[in-house]
């Protein structure tokens, strides 16, 4: 059986993205809408309602309106906006995040597909709480780079358009001053923690790619677990996983490209046992594992297919 896949935004950065993962895959036939219908709302309406599955590829609003235009209960939607990621009644489509997580995807009507922040920031923490390696009363912290695709079609025009109104040639910076990032939430709960992390991202020049990063403060916990035993917890909550790494930490430097251009998420743990301090470090693409590449494994598991399927490895 073919699924019929609509994606509504699909000339967006996160669309065009998934139509390069679906394009020329047996027993899926993406829905894309001519350039003068892709916003006419009865269009929409039509093809949201007559397809398997609804990718949305749109500002939160827009998704949250999508989501509303859908009468007919056959269709099931993947949202990689914000807008669902903390609602009860939406699946958390982080595959590898917990155990029984892929089964609830395949199963779900709904799935918010994870913020590119949260999948680099959960990744590391969810093991090592979930093992109570770390309190779940911990204050984390989080420290995070990205590439400028991840705010979209007018952060590359801020970067690459020397005639936009906001054009800047910085190489570095750092945002979301106010402590109240829209990815928070969707971190603390997805790790469940009690606290609220204190999130400190930045843009860099680059178009893709990012590097996220959790320090542990490990003399401070009860346990004081080592290092061996933090990477342990991730090698053994990662060992099925084709697209999680558990890499050894023998590199003197991580770069931002390492994953870029590729739906991976790598971890590593490094760290100071004499000082009893670790630097969790993440890597992935905001694109890849942090957007399209989450949608299209999320709708391979839903219908079915091979999870990997059109990703790049
Ligand atoms: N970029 C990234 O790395 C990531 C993005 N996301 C999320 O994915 C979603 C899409 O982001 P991104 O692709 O970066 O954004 P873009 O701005 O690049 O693309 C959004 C697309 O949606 C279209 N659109 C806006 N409103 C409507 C509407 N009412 N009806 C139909 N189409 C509409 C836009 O049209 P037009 O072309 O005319 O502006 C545009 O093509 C966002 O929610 C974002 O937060 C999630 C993870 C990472
Ligand atoms: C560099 C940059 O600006 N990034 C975006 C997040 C990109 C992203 O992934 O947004 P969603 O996951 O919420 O869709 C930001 O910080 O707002």
């Amino acid at each position: 059986m073919t699924a019929r896949v609509f994606i509504d935004g699909a000339v967006g950065t996160t669309g065009l993205e998934i139509r390069e993962r679906l394009e020329g895959r047996p027993g899926i036939e993406p829905i894309i809408l001519a350039d003068s219908d892709r916003k006419d709302p009865r269009k929409r309406e039509d093809a949201l309602n007559s397809s398997d599955f609804v990718i949305l590829c749109l500002p939160d609003d827009a998704a949250r309106e999508a989501v509303a235009m859908i009468r007919n209960s056959h269709v099931r939607v993947i949202d990689a906006s914000t807008a669902h990621r903390v609602a009860p009644d939406w699946v958390y489509g982080f595959a590898e995040l917990e155990p029984g997580q892929a089964a609830a995807i395949a199963d779900a009507a709904r799935v918010s597909n994870p913020g590119c922040y949260p999948t680099g920031f959960l990744a590391l923490v969810r093991p090592l709480v979930r093992a109570g390696l770390v309190p779940h009363d911990f204050p984390f912290s989080v420290n995070a780079v990205s590439g400028y695709s991840g705010g979209g079609k007018s952060m590359i025009a801020e970067f690459e358009d020397s005639d936009a109104a906001d054009f800047t040639q910085t190489a570095f910076r750092g945002y979301g001053l106010g402590l109240a990032h829209k990815h928070v939430p969707e971190m603390q709960k997805h790790a469940r923690i009690e606290h609220p992390p204190i999130f400190m991202p930045a843009v860099v020049r680059t178009y893709r790619g990012m590097v996220v990063e959790v320090p542990l403060p490990l003399h401070s916990f009860t346990r004081r677990p080592s290092i061996e035993a933090i990477e342990n917890a991730l090698r053994d909550a990662y060992k099925d996983s084709p697209l999680v790494r558990v890499l050894p930490a023998d590199v003197s430097a991580v770069s931002i490209e390492e994953d870029a251009g590729t739906d991976r998420l790598s971890l590593r743990v490094f760290g100071n046992a004499e000082r009893g301090q670790a630097r969790l470090v993440a890597t992935l693409d905001n694109l890849g594992k942090g957007a399209a590449g989450a949608a299209v494994q999320n709708l391979n598991i839903m219908a079915g297919l091979d999870p990997v399927a059109g990703l790049v490895l």
